[in-house]
């Protein structure tokens, strides 16, 4: 199991424009050697200003694919919804091109819907280029919240499924998510945290633990060929 590799950046523009020239450049490798790239984002409040450099990078955004990496189920007319901010900072200007697939169905639970979006996700195709992750202070990632009813499937190695749904307390709705298999298959997979309460965290998930307990443990733990790559600014 490769140990994270850790970027320390002095500002959170400094972080962004790093991670967004990364992302970048794996997305048009995979475009130039396969025809197509695959990308899984996270949405919440951290992601903004890497999603508004990345949309300005200069390639072939129309054979990219865009998704989430998890979502609130709430329609895109909700300040909640990550679908809505990601069209909002992610697919504008030249990203705008891309191909967006988003979790939300117009229904009253996702389990009305599971198995329409576990072969959306499927169609996608089983690796993704790259995958950017958040983490809450709790030591969440994903949707894969602490003992949340739901999270066994979320985590699960052996599951087929391409998406899970979470019941977390501490949320104010359900929780739909990628599940564990697809986000660690990434080629590059970046965890990005700023601030020093989540520096806290990410120690504290470094440490010994039930995976339960802090489920970015399940990534950081994940035995993959390439390191996870952490991107954190003060
Ligand atoms: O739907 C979400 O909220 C995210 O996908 C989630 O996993 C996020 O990455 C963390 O909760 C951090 O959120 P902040 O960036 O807002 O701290």
């Amino acid at each position: 199991m490769a140990e994270p590799e850790f970027h320390r950046y002095e500002t959170r523009e400094a972080l962004a424009e790093a991670l967004a020239s990364g992302v970048a450049a794996v997305l048009a490798g995979a475009i130039a050697t396969e025809g197509v790239a695959r990308l899984a984002v996270s949405g919440g409040s951290t992601p903004k200003r890497f999603f508004e450099r990345l949309a300005q990078a200069e390639i072939d955004w129309a054979d990219v694919t865009i998704t989430l990496v998890d979502e609130r189920w709430v329609p895109e007319d909700s300040e909640r919804s990550n679908a809505a901010m990601l069209r909002r900072h992610l697919l504008a200007g030249p990203a705008a091109a891309a191909r967006f697939v988003p979790f939300y169905e117009p229904s009253a639970m996702p389990e009305e819907v599971f198995d329409t979006l576990n072969d959306r996700f499927h169609r996608i195709g089983r690796a993704f280029d790259v995958v950017i992750l958040g983490m809450g202070t709790d030591g969440h990632t994903a949707s894969w919240f602490p003992n949340a009813p739901g999270l066994a499937q979320c985590l699960d190695p052996a599951t087929d499924d391409t998406v899970a749904i979470a019941h977390p307390p501490s949320q104010d709705e359900p929780r739909v998510t990628l599940t564990f298999p697809l986000v660690v298959d990434a080629r590059f997979l970046a965890l990005h945290i700023e601030g020093e309460e989540k520096l806290q965290t990410f120690a504290a998930a470094k440490g010994e633990g039930p995976v339960e307990e802090m489920p970015v443990r399940a990534v950081l733990q994940a035995d993959r060929r390439e390191p996870l790559q952490v991107f954190w600014a003060p």
